[in-house]
């Protein structure tokens, strides 16, 4: 971690959890690219992944038990779908803070992110931007959940490029914080936003 640029999110460790999830990132990245023409043994694979899903779910944690455990210690960012190391959904974006107060994260996204042909899909533009906003005002101090987010889709973002995705709060007016970011791939703006957050908390599980 630079101390020009701390570190944001939880750093995926490469055993345990985190590196199950990032092979479970690459079986559903696969089967995108594999399709119904394949040639792999399609049976063979589903009863191997049932019996790796059948294995997790007995030993599992209650989900109660789960959801306290989840928000103790590092909270949301171990397993937040944006930049979760033990969230299979998330590509992850990984984020940190620059010196400006702004915050920023590249992210190369393939097809499990499909919307238009070899393009991003833009609900999940909209997911990364409204997580980013959300990340900016807690490096920024002032925090709350997102009341209305407004997106404004310039050109298609591309797949299988990198993107930076940045965000930084803009104003803090009694509890209403508006935070602004954009998606860009090299220099061109694909998708900005401008969100609305209230400063508002839900208790923790416990
Ligand atoms: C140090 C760094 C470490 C990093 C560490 C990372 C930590 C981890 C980061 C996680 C980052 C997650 C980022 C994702 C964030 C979500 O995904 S949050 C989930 C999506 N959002 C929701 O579910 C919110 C659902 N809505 C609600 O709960 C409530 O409607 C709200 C939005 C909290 C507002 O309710 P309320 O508290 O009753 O607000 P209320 O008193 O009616 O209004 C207060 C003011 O806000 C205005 N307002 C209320 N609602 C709205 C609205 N929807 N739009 C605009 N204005 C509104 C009102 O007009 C009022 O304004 P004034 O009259 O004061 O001028």
């Amino acid at each position: 971690m630079s101390p020009d640029r701390p570190t944001l999110t939880a750093t995926p460790h490469n055993v345990g959890v985190d590196a199950a999830v990032a092979a479970a990132r690459r079986v559903v990245t696969a089967l995108l690219h594999a399709g119904d023409g394949s040639a792999a043994a399609m049976a063979e694979v589903a009863s191997r992944l049932t019996a790796v899903a059948e294995h997790l779910e007995e030993h599992a944690p209650t989900r109660d038990e789960r959801l306290v455990d989840m928000w103790a210690g590092e909270g949301v960012t171990r397993h937040d779908p944006v930049t979760g190391p033990e969230n299979a959904v998330a590509p992850p974006l990984p984020l940190s803070g620059l010196p400006d107060g702004s915050i920023q994260g590249t992210v190369t996204l393939g097809l499990p992110y499909q919307g238009p042909p070899g393009c991003v899909h833009g609900g999940v533009s909209a997911l990364l931007l409204d997580h980013t906003l959300g990340v900016a005002n807690h490096w920024a101090g002032d925090s709350g959940m997102t009341g209305t987010l407004t997106l404004r889709y310039h050109r298609p973002t591309p797949l299988f490029e990198e993107l930076t995705v940045r965000a930084r709060q803009v104003s803090v007016e009694g509890r209403k914080i508006r935070t602004t970011g954009e998606i860009l791939a090299g220099d061109a703006v694909c998708v900005s936003a401008e969100g609305l957050f209230v400063n508002k908390h839900l208790p923790r599980p416990r």
